[in-house]
């Protein structure tokens, strides 16, 4: 791993030089030194030696002085706050040492946070700072197919940017919608008229479906059964992964890795069967695996992309559109807002006498993406509040000097995106829900005296590939919720609640509430 090289840099600089001076050397000659033993050579030597030594502290002491390329140093081990409650011990760190970055160590890694505009800046534009080392390390971790025994000989990162993007050309959105807003609407008419769900289930299974259909196959992907496994074994994974252990020591052997292991397989299994069958079928589609089969792709490939477009399409998605209910549940005026929006495009482009899904395939793609500016406020601000969580990434190609302070070759990197979803100079009120900063011209003119003060679909050289198909299947859902539904938030007893709940900043894989404050949706049908 690079890691071998990464600590070679982490030798201090005594210990370094201690071995090659020449008290060392005399040492090693030891022997023949004692068998010709003369007090006064000895006194001479050990003189020698002591000013060598002397000389190389005081060096060393001038050196830490006067070195203004040091990053300002938190000591110890600061594995498990870094696993464990990653954001209070970022911001802690911050708030506590008043620096704009900061180095600590995790097991043998050495890690240095960034801040500010300068930080930020570099954090997503400087191109040697790899993008898959930090995740890889550090998580949040998706299955692996190396785990079960699958080599994509033909994988790569730009490759699996490349895919996700051709699923997102316009032909294919436009004829895949449809078939979205049929999954909603059959998910929605099988919650019945009225009940009580937790999101964070309900619409997630709902997101896996969709995003199976992005980026699978249609058969697949109207296959109940499959993509319940499917979904079972993702669950499964997500919760294994996430404990703070599990993920700083992957490979202890123990019930999550059992239960990561044997979900990896189910996922890639069933996957590959999929793969198997579309290499057989006699027509081709414009699905995923077909597209990535007429690639040329060796199945372990299809598979892997495949997988790894649901593990990207889901997680985030899913969260996104459930805080988006949540938070709406107490802004009457932003759900008028959006529903109004929804009815001015169905007057002009659909049938009223069709059937509700149909209605909504009847507004083109164009106008879902271009026509909704209260659910496109709505949206990123529920991005801006709810993901805020730490990006990161890995300095290769040698050291870098950022604001006269050196960031190491090996040296992972973070940036925590609250940093400036959470600056009050950019975003006045920075903790309270309200899309309507992002219609405001005050606030569109503070963002545009910053470097990237919108960090919600990445920027810089990893902006989501995804953007465009997580946003139509948000939109799509949203609006027929909202078009079908009323609804309020209850607690576990099914009262209404008290208030709104608040995301886990520390879980880096789902940012849900917080326990103790998790939260329902009652819901009733509405004539529509
Ligand atoms: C609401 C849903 C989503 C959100 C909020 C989101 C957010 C992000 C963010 C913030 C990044 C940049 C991370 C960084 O710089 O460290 C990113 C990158 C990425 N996202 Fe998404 N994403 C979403 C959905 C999706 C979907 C549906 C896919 C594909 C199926 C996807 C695929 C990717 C990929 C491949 C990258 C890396 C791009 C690269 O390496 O250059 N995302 N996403």
């Amino acid at each position: 791993m690079a890691c071998d090289a990464h600590c070679s840099h982490r030798v201090p600089f005594l210990f370094l030089s201690a071995h090659n001076s020449p008290y060392i050397a005399d040492r090693a000659n030891e022997r023949t030194a004692r068998s010709s033993f003369h007090p006064q050579r000895s006194m001479a030597v050990l003189g020698v030696a002591l000013l060598v030594a002397v000389a190389v502290l005081v060096l060393h002491y001038v050196r830490q002085r006067g070195d203004d390329s040091k990053i300002y140093s938190i000591g110890g081990l600061h594995t498990w706050p870094f696993f464990a409650r990653r954001s209070d011990f970022v911001r802690e760190t911050f708030k506590r040492t008043g620096q704009n970055m900061f180095r600590f160590r995790v097991l043998w890694r050495h890690v240095v946070v960034l801040s500010g505009d300068e930080g930020r800046k570099l954090f997503f534009s400087e191109k040697t700072l790899d993008f898959n080392d930090g995740y890889k390390t550090f998580g949040p971790i998706s299955p692996r197919p190396e785990d079960v025994n699958i080599h994509p000989a033909g994988a790569s990162r730009t490759g699996f940017v490349k895919h996700v993007l051709s699923l997102s050309r316009n032909d294919r959105l436009a004829e895949i919608l449809p078939q979205l807003l049929r999954d909603i609407d059959r998910h929605m008419v099988a919650m019945g008229s009225s009940g009580t769900m937790n999101p964070f289930v309900e619409i997630d299974q709902l997101v896996f479906r969709l995003t199976v259909r992005l980026g699978a196959c249609r058969a697949l992907a109207d296959s109940i059964e499959s993509v319940s496994t499917l979904w079972e074994h993702d669950v499964v994974y997500r919760v294994a992964a996430s404990a703070p252990l599990a993920l700083m020591l992957p490979w202890l052997p123990g019930r999550p890795k059992r239960d990561k292991q044997k979900a990896t397989k189910g996922i890639f299994e069933t996957i590959g069967r999929y793969v198997e069958a579309r290499r057989q079928a006699a027509e081709q589609t414009t699905d995923g695996i077909d597209a990535l089969i007429a690639q040329g792709y060796d199945d372990a490939t299809v598979i892997t992309y495949t997988q790894g477009f649901i593990s990207a399409g889901t997680q985030n998605t899913t969260l996104i559109a459930c805080w988006i209910i949540i938070l709406l549940s107490d802004k009457g005026d932003w759900r008028a807002n959006i529903i109004a929006e929804i009815n001015a495009l169905l007057e002009t482009h659909g049938d009223a006498g069709d059937p509700v899904h149909k209605r909504f395939a009847a507004i083109p793609l164009d106008a879902w993406e271009e026509q909704l500016p209260a659910l496109d406020a709505v949206l990123k601000e529920t991005l801006r509040l709810i993901l805020t969580g730490t990006a990161l990434r890995r300095k290769i190609d040698g050291d870098i000097v950022h604001t006269s302070k050196r960031i190491k070759d090996g040296d992972f990197v973070a940036y925590l995106l609250e940093d400036i979803h959470f600056d009050s100079n950019i975003y006045p009120n920075p903790h309270s829900f309200n899309p309507s900063r992002f219609l405001t011209s005050e606030e569109k003119v503070a963002a545009s005296t910053v470097p990237f003060p919108f960090l919600g679909w990445g920027v810089g050289r990893h902006p989501c590939a995804g953007m465009r198909t997580a946003k139509l299947e948000i939109k799509l859902l949203v609006a027929l919720f909202l078009a079908k539904f009323e609804y309020e938030m209850v607690d576990v007893n099914g009262r209404p609640a008290q208030s709104l709940p608040q995301p886990n900043r520390n879980d880096i894989h789902n940012a849900q509430p917080v326990a103790g404050s998790e939260c329902f949706v009652r819901y009733r049908a509405k004539d529509f």
